[in-house]
């Protein structure tokens, strides 16, 4: 029998999961409030990365004339340089808006059937759906996905008015460039954010409430795009968080402090942007009624194969509070469809999990973090090889960064990596392969690499490990 599969949101989650079903012959409907591709598309991963792009093209003609490269009559191109942002925003749009309507036709052509409107559960095989055009539709299903995302946290003050205050989804409405911008946290939107305005050439000041930006990340990366943001002009107020707002018609002031609230400042610009979080999409959505648990952030947990407490109920993506990224919603959404539709399904891997921060340089990882990050591992061996020898990296100006693999001591198994580059989202893709097939140092060493690349640092690094476990071998 055909079985009927719902899915709540249309973000990566939900639309990957509904490529699969429908491929595999099930009866699916994608339950969407707005265009498919969801915040991934609209609001988030699409529109940051293609703003940018525009971002990085105006740091490139303020760096121009190091290369050569400059304007008719010898005239520098550097402090020429102009953003629109109006038309950057729009292009942003656009691109969002493609991508979706490409993302549609993709899923209609497997044969899914696309519902706009608003899903909740009403029972564990039941969905119930306030639609656009105001009626109420009733789902039923033998399988449920709820891959409804997440939106941003707000702090108690902070509430956006899409004209002095921002957070990821209100900022593209901005018309022109910020005089100043003050830049609330400084995790990976924060800080891709706070680069692409100062290369826009705003003036930007970064709260952030750790002793380095990017908590997360390789303290070596955290620390080389540091120093790349102050000589960008910005400015970074370290181990501070916002306590207060106030706005009026002339700017913002947001209060600063240290984390028990002392050495309280107000700092000044014309706009705020607050990337303080994500939240999981979980409340009035029937879970509770369905019997579906939720943790008190509001995430549902899953195993590997994205299966809820109850057995019809699946859940893919931000909504469940693990890594939140969209290659990770696409894995468990397929995952779970997998699974309803008894199907072999590999467990999601999240000891392989690739991710990259779009910065200049970007800071593309996979796998541990750190000799610390798993200590199931065992001793590991790490090694560090800066791009600066790097013939490439000469000839592109790009050798503050570097790549860092992390392998099983003995063995050589690579288990992680960091790369530190323009083009790491790149660079970083065999050391994912690497660490996902559980390749050797020696065995990413012997593949050839292209000369002159910045790839050939990764051959390298990988022999100089390979060194290292020859001299312990002898
Ligand atoms: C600024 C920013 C930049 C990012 N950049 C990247 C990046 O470069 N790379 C990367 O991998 N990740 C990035 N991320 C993270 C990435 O956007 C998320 O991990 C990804 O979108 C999660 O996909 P999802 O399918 O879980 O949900 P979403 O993409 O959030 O989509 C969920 C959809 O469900 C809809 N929905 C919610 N509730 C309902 C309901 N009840 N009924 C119907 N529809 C509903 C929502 O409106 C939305 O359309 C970024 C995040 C932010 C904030
Ligand atoms: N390139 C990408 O893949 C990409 C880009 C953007 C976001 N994302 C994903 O989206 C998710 C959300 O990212 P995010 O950066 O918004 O959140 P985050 O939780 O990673 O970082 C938020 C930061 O804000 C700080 N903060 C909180 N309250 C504060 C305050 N009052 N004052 C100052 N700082 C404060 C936190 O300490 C934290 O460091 C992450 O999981 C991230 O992986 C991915």
């Amino acid at each position: 029998m055909q079985q009927r599969i719902v899915i709540l949101g249309g973000g990566p989650g939900g639309y990957e999961a509904a490529l699969v079903a429908a491929e595999q012959g099930a009866d699916v409907t994608v339950v969407s409030r707005e265009g498919l591709g969801g915040n991934s598309v609209l609001w988030d991963c699409v529109p940051s990365k293609a703003m940018i792009v525009s971002s990085v093209a105006m740091g490139s003609m303020q760096t121009a004339s190091r290369l050569g490269v400059h304007l008719e009559g010898g005239v520098d191109l550097s402090g020429r340089a102009r953003a629109d942002i109006a038309a950057v925003m729009d292009r942003v749009r656009l691109l969002g808006l493609d991508q979706s309507a490409d993302i549609e036709s993709k899923v209609e052509a497997a044969g899914a059937t696309i519902l706009r409107g608003e899903g909740r559960l009403a029972g564990p095989e039941t969905v119930e759906v306030e639609t656009e055009g105001g009626g109420v539709e009733v789902l039923h299903a033998d399988a449920i996905l709820v891959a409804t995302g997440s939106h941003p946290r707000r702090l108690p003050f902070s509430t956006p008015d899409g004209k002095r205050v921002f957070t990821s989804r209100e900022l593209f409405a901005l018309q022109e460039p910020p005089e100043r911008l003050i830049v609330v946290g400084s995790g990976v939107t924060g800080a891709e954010y706070a680069q692409a305005f100062a290369k826009f050439g705003v003036d930007v000041h970064l709260v952030s409430s750790r002793d380095m930006i990017l908590p997360s990340e390789d303290p070596d990366a955290a620390a080389v795009l540091e120093g790349e943001f102050e000589r960008w002009g910005m400015t970074i107020h370290r181990r501070r968080r916002a306590y207060d707002m106030e706005v009026d018609e002339g700017g913002v002031r947001v209060k600063i402090g240290d984390k028990d609230g002392g050495q309280e400042e107000w700092i000044e610009a014309s706009h705020a942007l607050y990337c303080v979080g994500m939240i999981p999409n979980s409340r009035r959505m029937g879970l509770e009624a369905a019997g579906v648990l939720t943790r008190p952030d509001g995430a549902i947990p899953v195993d590997a194969v994205s299966r809820t407490n109850v057995r019809t109920v699946y859940a893919a993506g931000d909504v469940t509070g693990g890594i939140m990224l969209a290659s990770v919603a696409a894995m468990q959404g397929r995952n779970a469809m997998y699974h309803a539709l008894g199907m072999a399904v590999a467990p999601l891997r999240w000891d392989a999990v690739a991710a990259c921060v779009f910065t200049s340089p970007q800071v593309a990882t996979v796998g541990m973090q750190g000799p610390d990050d798993d200590a199931a591992n065992g001793p590991v061996d790490t090694i560090r090889l800066d791009f600066a020898g790097n013939p490439r990296a000469k000839m592109e100006e790009a050798t503050v960064g570097f790549v860092k693999i992390h392998a099983r001591k003995g063995s050589g198994t690579v288990l992680g990596a960091t790369v530190v580059a323009p083009n790491a989202s790149d660079l970083i893709t065999p050391l994912s392969v690497a660490v996902h097939n559980r390749l050797t140092v020696g065995q990413v060493a012997q593949a050839f690499t292209i000369y002159p690349s910045m790839g050939g640092s990764t051959a390298e690094a990988a022999r100089q490990l390979m060194g290292l476990a020859t001299a312990a071998a002898q």
